[in-house]
């Protein structure tokens, strides 16, 4: 059965607004069941191009007009369990805005898919609608159901199903339309908007508002559940000359003319650009069925990279200006456009089990769940909120269909990190102190659970020498396993090994919780404590424990590519026996005063952590990364000049790299 979509592709153009000519150059004409859009070279006028599409909507077509014809089949998919995606891509100031959201007057996509969608729930029992809405500015992903001054950056994360979320979104369950209203027009207010000349009111941020659709069916413990996606992206502009060093002053003022972009603005602006321009090449690489599709460029890409060659239904409104300055962005609309046409989605039924994921055997029950802190809740809304949700494991669809797609089962409750985040208010030597506790006790008692498995070791080992005889009573290793003893002896291990992976199963997740649960600033806090510990431990010799601290470290600071080549080395270490030889101490240079300003900078933040706890002990990295910020690759030049060829961190690496593998051959 072939269930693959393409993305509907729909154009709009507005009329002209104040001050603007209506360009006869861009021009929607009809030819029988196609339609054509018209946009003359804005170089050589006598020149036409023309685009074909199922549907165009010109000056004269009503908002009502594309929802009925493009958007309300949709809300049917929606019900049907399926995620739609629908985007409004174009220019500054050629719509995207007025198509979405709409006026009072006359309302826009949104609020008509919001009724529609609860017309039908009316209609229908045991069916729930709860929204979330994000902004991507500058390409930092935040909460719009927050007040913008409580409202953290949220990660970004992969499950492991492969699906990509945002983690820590809030989301809010809505009962009636005035309810989503009221909801909707406070959370518009906190999107980032700014006047520029191009637009009084143009959006300096892509918004992605989700409503989610979920129909249970109690008798058969199962449930559907269908998302909506409406996507204002922000529009592109022309800054070009802010990138070019050498524009000349004349064209700077001239391009800030247009588009009244002030430095902020400007950089707002190539934000936009950028993330925008990462969604073209998306397109292109999807287009040209290239192996790798860079999603993971910006983050407006890897949040919609389900609706870009994934499992969404998607339809894609391309708003156009048709005043002349715009010529060459129409040209550029229509151009993504017909890439985007070619783009196939693979929709599938999200499906949700019902039943209480089955508890693993010995596993804490979770406590009660604490408030939230006030700062993560918008006032009134705290009993609604939901925090992110904890999967178990994928659940069994019982659906005859090959696109069903079987979710695995969310559980929302809310989840306390083990070691809760610290409160606001705590002073920055008391959040160290926290941290500083809660790595000592797991160092600690991971201390004390190699030091057991280490006496088990030997002595096994002492029986082992002993003889058969005397091991009886001593190891279960060395049994005979047809004699009764042994077996229990065998399954006395067996339960042994079985506590201690649900015990390590549960700190794992603990951990993770308590990482997401962690600002950015403490969470590189407490990555550097790990790495100060395991470093220790590596310098005893003690690998093994190094190697899970490092691990550990990794769980807080995972872009962190020194820390991967460290764990790399120290694990090959561990595997071959060796011992593990970190490059020699380095004495500390003399402060200069420029030397000073960086380590000041660092201590804000700007740096990786593991160059941070290096610098504690003066110790240069095994291997550095191109990867890292100026000053480290500076640092890394110095140590290089008067070496013969100039190492740069990446040839290290791949010789250091080179020389572990051929020493594996050799072995
Ligand atoms: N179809 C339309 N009919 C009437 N007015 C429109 C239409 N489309 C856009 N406008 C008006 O044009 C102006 C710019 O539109 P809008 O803010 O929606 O653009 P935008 O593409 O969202 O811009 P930006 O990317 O800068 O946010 C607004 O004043 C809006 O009311």
């Amino acid at each position: 059965m072939n269930n693959t979509r393409h993305i509907n592709i729909v154009t709009r153009l507005r009329p002209p607004i104040t001050n603007e000519v209506n360009d006869d150059g861009v021009r929607v004409t009809r030819e029988g069941d196609r339609h054509f859009i018209s946009v003359n070279n804005p170089r050589d006028l006598t020149q036409v191009f023309k685009y074909p599409f199922s549907s165009c909507y010109d000056q004269d077509s009503t908002q009502q007009e594309i929802f009925d014809n493009e958007v309300e089949p949709m809300t049917e998919d929606v019900y049907a369990g399926l995620t739609v995606t629908i985007f409004a891509y174009g220019v500054t100031s050629s719509g995207k805005t007025h198509t979405m959201q709409g006026t009072k007057s006359d309302p826009g996509i949104i609020p008509r898919a919001v009724e529609s969608l609860f017309q039908r729930k009316r209609k229908q029992a045991n069916v729930t609608l709860a929204i979330s809405y994000m902004e991507i500015y500058k390409d930092e992903v935040y909460d719009l159901l927050i007040d913008r001054e409580n409202a953290p950056k949220l990660p970004v994360r992969e499950n492991g199903a492969g699906q990509v979320f945002v983690a820590n979104l809030s989301s809010q369950v809505v009962d009636r339309v005035e309810e989503f209203h009221q909801i909707y027009s406070e959370a518009t207010l906190r999107r980032s908007v700014a006047s520029t000349n191009l637009n009084r009111a143009s959006s300096r941020s892509h918004a992605i508002l989700t409503i989610t659709v979920t129909i249970s069916d109690p008798t058969l413990g199962k449930a559907l559940s269908g998302k909506l996606n409406l996507v204002d992206l922000a529009g592109s502009e022309n800054n070009k000359v802010k990138s070019s060093r050498f524009a000349s002053r004349l064209l700077y003022s001239r391009l800030k003319q247009l588009t009244g972009n002030d430095p902020s603005r400007m950089a707002e602006s190539s934000a936009i650009n950028k993330s925008l321009s990462v969604l073209g090449q998306v397109v292109h690489a999807l287009n040209q069925g290239a192996s790798r599709i860079p999603y993971r460029n910006s983050k407006l890409t890897r949040i919609l990279q389900d609706a870009l060659g994934g499992s969404s239904v998607g339809l894609l409104i391309c708003n156009i200006a048709p005043a002349p300055k715009y010529r060459q962005d129409t040209l550029n609309t229509l151009n993504f456009a017909t890439r985007t046409r070619n783009i196939e989605n693979k929709p599938v039924i999200n499906e949700k089990d019902l039943k209480p994921a089955p508890k693993p055997p010995m596993s804490r029950r979770l406590p009660q769940a604490p408030a939230r802190r006030p700062s993560e809740v918008p006032s009134g809304l705290t009993s609604r909120i939901a925090r992110p949700s904890l999967t178990h494991g994928p659940s069994r669809s019982s659906l005859p269909s090959s696109t069903i797609h079987s979710e695995p089962v969310t559980v929302n409750v809310n989840i306390p990190p083990q070691n809760p985040p610290p409160a606001p208010g705590l002073t920055e030597e008391e959040i160290d102190a926290r941290i500083a506790k809660a790595v000592e006790t797991e160092v600690a008692r991971r201390l004390a659970e190699h030091e057991k498995q280490k006496a088990i070791e030997t002595e096994s080992r002492v029986s082992l020498e002993e003889g058969p005889s005397n091991s009886s009573q001593k190891s279960p290793v060395v049994e005979d396993p047809s004699s009764h003893i042994g077996h229990m002896s065998v399954d006395e291990d067996l339960r042994q090994r079985l506590a201690e992976l649900e015990q390590k199963f549960e700190t794992g997740n603990s951990e993770l919780r308590m990482v997401s649960d962690l600002s950015p600033a403490s969470r590189k806090r407490t990555g550097r404590a790990y790495v100060a510990l395991a470093r220790a431990q590596s310098e005893k010799n003690n690998l093994a424990l190094a190697l899970e601290l490092y691990r550990k470290a990794e769980a807080y600071v995972p872009d962190n590519v020194k820390l991967k080549e460290r764990i790399i080395e120290i694990e090959w270490a561990v595997k071959n026996g060796k011992p593990f030889k970190p490059s020699p101490k380095k004495p500390r240079k003399k402060k200069t005063k420029k030397t000073a300003a960086a380590e000041k900078s660092r201590a804000t933040g700007s740096e990786s952590v593991l160059q941070d706890s290096r610098d504690e002990n003066n110790a240069p990295p095994v291997f550095g990364s191109s990867l890292l910020v100026g000053s480290t690759t500076a640092s890394f030049k110095r140590q290089a000049e008067g070496s013969e060829i100039w190492e740069t961190p990446k040839r290290r690496y791949k010789k250091i790299r080179a020389s572990i593998e051929q020493e594996d051959d050799d072995e």
